[in-house]
Order: C-alpha cells, then sequence, then structure tokens
C-alpha cells in the first residue's frame, strides 16, 4: 500500500454511496454500538470547541469499530450563519485509518457522508417506528438534511404526499420544484395528519406542539444538538416514547431531552437488537444526535467501493 493516503473527493464519494447499501450497514452499526463492549466499538464523547468571536464551532469525532475493521475520525465545523452567504452552515473531513497498523488510509469529504450517513440513521429508525402505511410526510427544514431525509425515507415508506414548512417561504418554494413536495406556510399546518416526521432545523425554541402530531406519528428529530436548544415542545417529548442514537450522548447534548426531563426508552440499537421492542402504535420520537461509528463505517464504505474502481 502507498504510503501516501488517498484523497477523495466530495463528487467521488457521492458517485459511490449508495442509500441502498448504506441503510443496512448504519443499521448494523446501531446495533453494534448499543451492545456495549461485546459490539466492539469504541467511541469517546465527541470534542466542540466554539469559536465564539465568529458563532462557530468545531466539533471533533472519533470512533473505532472492531467487527466492521474500522477507525476514523471527523472533523466538522458548524458556522449556522453561513445560511445564505452561500458558504455551507456544516463543512467537515474524515480521516480514515487502517486499523490493524495505525497507517492513515484516507482523508475524504466528510459533507456527503453527513448528510446521507444522518438520513440513514433516520431510516433506520423509521422502519421500526413508523405507523404501517405512512402516507404523509412532513419535513420541517429546507437545507441540506432536509433534503438527504427526502431521499432516505423514500426507501422505508411508499409516501403518497410530502409536506416541506422552512422559515424562508422562498427556500422550501426552492425545496418543491426540486423535490415533488407541498409547500407549508405554518409548521402546524405541515404537521397535522402527517404519519412521519422530520425536523431538520436550526431552531433554538421548539417549534413542534404535542397536539398537532397526530396520535402514533414517528418523528425523526435531526437538529437541536445542543443541550440548550430545542425542536420539540418539552410536553411532545414527555408524551412520546423517546429513542436515541446514544443515551450518553443524550443526556449531555440534547436540549429536547434535558430541557424536558424525558425519560428515554430506547437507543435505536436496542430496538435493531431485539433487546427493546419498537412500539410502532404509540407516538415515536428519534432524537438523533450524530455518532462517529456513522462516519467511520460510511468512510470505510467509500473507501473500498473507491479502491475498487482504481
Ligand atoms: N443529528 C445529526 O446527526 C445531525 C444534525 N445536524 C443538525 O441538523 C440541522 C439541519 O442541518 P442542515 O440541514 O445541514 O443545515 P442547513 O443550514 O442546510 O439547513 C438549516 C435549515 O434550518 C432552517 N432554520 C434556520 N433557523 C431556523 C429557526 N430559527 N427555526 C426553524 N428553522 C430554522 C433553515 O431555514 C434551513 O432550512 C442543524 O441543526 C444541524 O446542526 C446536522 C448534521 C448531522
Ligand atoms: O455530524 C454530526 O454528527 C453532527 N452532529 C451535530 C451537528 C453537526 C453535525
Amino acid at each position: 500500500m502507498s504510503r501516501l493516503p488517498k484523497y477523495i473527493e466530495a463528487d467521488d464519494v457521492k458517485r459511490v454511496l449508495k442509500m441502498t447499501d448504506l441503510i443496512p450497514i448504519i443499521e448494523k452499526a446501531m446495533g453494534n454500538f448499543s451492545k456495549g463492549e461485546d459490539g466492539g466499538v469504541v467511541q469517546p464523547a465527541r470534542s466542540f470547541i466554539p469559536v465564539k468571536k465568529h458563532a462557530g464551532s468545531f466539533i471533533a469525532m472519533c470512533a473505532y469499530s472492531e467487527k466492521d475493521e474500522t477507525l476514523a475520525t471527523k472533523l466538522l465545523t458548524r458556522y449556522q450563519e453561513n445560511a445564505g452567504t452561500g458558504i455551507p452552515t456544516h463543512m467537515s473531513a474524515i480521516i480514515l485509518f487502517e486499523p490493524s497498523t495505525g497507517e492513515l488510509k484516507s482523508i475524504m469529504d466528510g459533507d456527503v457522508i453527513t448528510s446521507m450517513r444522518t438520513a440513514a440513521a433516520s431510516a433506520v429508525a423509521t422502519k421500526y417506528l413508523a405507523p404501517e402505511n405512512s402516507k404523509i410526510l412532513c419535513i420541517l427544514g429546507s437545507g441540506d438534511q432536509a433534503r438527504s431525509h427526502y431521499k432516505s425515507l423514500h426507501h422505508i415508506c411508499n409516501f403518497e404526499e410530502v409536506r416541506v414548512w422552512s422559515p424562508t417561504f422562498k427556500n422550501a418554494q426552492d425545496f418543491s420544484s426540486q423535490l415533488k413536495s407541498k409547500v407549508c406556510e405554518t409548521v402546524e399546518e405541515a404537521v397535522r395528519g402527517a404519519d412521519v416526521i422530520v425536523t431538520a432545523t436550526f431552531a433554538k425554541q421548539p417549534i413542534v406542539e404535542w397536539e398537532w402530531v397526530k396520535p402514533g406519528a414517528h418523528i425523526n428529530a435531526v437538529g437541536a444538538v445542543n443541550k440548550k436548544w430545542q425542536e420539540l415542545s418539552s410536553e411532545l417529548m414527555q408524551k412520546s416514547v423517546v429513542h436515541v442514537d446514544s443515551r450518553e450522548a443524550a443526556m449531555k447534548e440534547s436540549g429536547d431531552v434535558i430541557i424536558s426531563k424525558t425519560e428515554i426508552f430506547a437507543e435505536i440499537g436496542d430496538l435493531v437488537n431485539g433487546t427493546k421492542e419498537a412500539q410502532k402504535e404509540k407516538t415515536t420520537v428519534f432524537k438523533s444526535l450524530g455518532m462517529a461509528m456513522e462516519d467511520a463505517v460510511s468512510a470505510k464504505l467509500v473507501y473500498d467501493k473507491h479502491m475498487e474502481n482504481q
């Protein structure tokens, strides 16, 4: 093997990474993660460095999976105020190592992986928790995650209607002209009657109320990754059956969990492993925070597929 790491750019990641391959890999990774030591995953809490002067943050996320033979770290910036400037709000690179020797194998774009693996994790949650025959999908937010969730969730349910809401009406219109959907003027209009709801916004205060949510609906809550931020009202969190990707991270990083003082029923990996039962008939929430482990398995998949084509 060459000692020089392979650089894999965003277009090449996009070319080789397919949602149909990724969803089962993320499902297996979530299961391994929730097995504790038996799952062979080492994933320390991630570091957040505030870049206060510029209203940004720098995030470092590392993971090793013995079963998947992958060792990686993602370095990411989150600059919310980039919105509307043409510079993305999240930018990242993933550094992949060879676990057997410690060699640096690859540095690759992390943006496509972040979009797709987050949406794949929600697809796994939706597979276990969405009501049978879900027909209406509601997406709150019209950015990167909103778009990737539109695509991933169509692999799980046969939706007949997709609704989109975004704080800037024009952004929702642009979304809807590219991805078949109906634009809603209010969150309430988008949420009422929906079977599956995605919240993928930068909201810091709750935008979804319990009384709007159809009993038995499933919510993938992807934003509000901060202990002081919420996308869902405390009442909605308390009255729903709440699932997370990592209990440890949720207790540290999720305002939706911490402020509402809600009880976490299970990690999605517990449903995958069959150690907790999915309660499809109840109103369910998947509070997603994102795991380094998801990046590590995705990066290995990208590297292996990319090298096959070399
Ligand atoms: N759980 C996870 O694994 C991940 C979570 N995220 C989080 O998901 C959220 C969406 O990320 P992206 O789509 O990449 O960002 P983006 O910048 O592409 O889109 C953000 C969306 O939020 C909307 N928005 C901004 N301020 C708002 C407010 N006050 N209330 C309601 N909506 C507002 C914008 O109009 C836009 O539609 C962010 O909070 C991000 O940090 C991002 C990556 C992974
Ligand atoms: O990649 C992730 O995981 C992220 N989680 C929280 C917000 C930024 C990206």
